[in-house]
């Protein structure tokens, strides 16, 4: 039973045997991404003061002006998990293919492939503003001992053994699942010791909250029009609130803390909008549905999508049970 202020290694320790695969493997997983994230946290807080700000001077395969932090928070997971020898595969928004990991520092033997966003919310790094780093893992599907292969990473979001999210902002906290409930982690930055600060996420009863990059509103479906405008109107329990930080991470935390719906639609200048399946969206569905909520690209439960490409995209409809059901209804109604 989760105690508050119980270590993540406590916990981590005493929920292992809740795991169906349970051999150790997962726990050393997280313990390792607990741990660059500490790496990642320190940097993060010193943006601004060090030369850890600003482009790194590429394009990454998303066509994004790479920021140094991306590059850093990148680097910094890959090593750590790669020297803890506990992954067989590694897949990252910012890596146009993914990583192999074998040779003398792995026997090949293991049966896990992580994919993450090493940094999200990239835009908000220069102005202080709260961004993340999110994971998603998955039991491989070929033999253990060979190579990984694409199949292991294009498995649909319902395979999904763990995922997760690092939020670095007036805190730092880690929050995930293992497919058993949510829990939220707060760092001790005095310490360097992760406590359980939020047992049991859950999204409150109803939701208040809609964030969207309204700027975008002229290029929506009618639908997504629509229903925005429900959101907006004086009526029942609305309008609701409008809050958009520009992070995913912070703001779908938000939301399952006080309620609301994330939604980053398609458009006619993004065809699927902008998040991706793999590294966004699936770890948040997990996440979501975990907690109470639901996620959905407009017409079908994410986590049921089966990818096709690594760095594909999707609309993305994320929170609330009933928000998420109304935008579908509203989106399917305009069609
Ligand atoms: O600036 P926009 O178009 O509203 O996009 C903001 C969205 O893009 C993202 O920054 C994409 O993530 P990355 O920063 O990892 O590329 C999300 O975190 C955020 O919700
Ligand atoms: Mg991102
Ligand atoms: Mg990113």
């Amino acid at each position: 039973m989760a105690t508050k202020n119980q270590t993540l290694g406590e916990f981590i320790i005493e929920n292992q045997a809740e795991f169906q695969y349970s051999s150790g493997e997962l726990s050393r997983l997280i313990n390792s991404i607990r741990l660059a994230a500490k790496m990642v946290n320190h940097e993060v807080n010193k943006a601004g003061l060090v030369d850890i700000t600003g482009s790194a001077g590429n394009v990454n395969t998303q066509g994004e002006d790479q920021q140094k932090l991306d590059v850093f928070a990148n680097n910094t997971f890959i090593k750590t998990l790669t020297n803890r020898e506990i992954v067989c595969g590694i897949a990252s928004e910012e890596n146009d293919d993914y990583i192999i990991i074998e040779g003398q520092r792995c026997d090949n033997k293991n049966k896990y492939v992580v994919l993450i966003d090493p940094l999200d919310g990239s835009s908000n790094i220069d102005v202080n503003v709260s961004v993340g780093t999110i994971f998603s893992i998955y039991r491989r599907v070929t033999p253990v001992g060979t190579p990984v292969q694409m199949e292991d990473f294009l498995q649909p979001g319902n395979m999904q053994v763990a995922a997760g999210y690092i939020i670095y902002g007036t805190s730092t906290m880690l929050v995930y699942t293992t497919g058993h409930g949510v829990n939220g982690f707060t760092l001790n930055p005095a310490l360097g010791t992760y406590y359980l600060s939020h047992p049991n996420m859950t999204f409150p009863e109803t939701g208040r909250i809609y964030s969207v990059n309204e700027g975008n509103y002229n290029h929506f479906p009618q639908g997504v029009k629509d229903y925005i405008k429900y959101c907006q109107k004086e009526e029942e329990d609305r309008p609701y609130t409008s809050r958009y930080i520009g992070s995913l991470v912070s703001d779908i935390h938000r939301n399952i803390i006080k309620g609301g719906i994330y939604m980053y639609p398609k458009s006619s200048v993004a065809n699927n909008g902008k998040l991706r399946l793999l590294y966004e969206c699936n770890p948040m569905a997990f996440i979501a549905e975990q907690a109470g909520g639901a996620a959905s690209n407009g017409y079908e439960r994410i986590m049921n999508l089966k990818p096709s490409e690594l760095h594909e995209r999707v609309p993305f409809f994320c929170g609330n049970k009933e928000m998420v059901e109304k935008v579908e209804e509203y989106i399917q109604k305009a069609d």
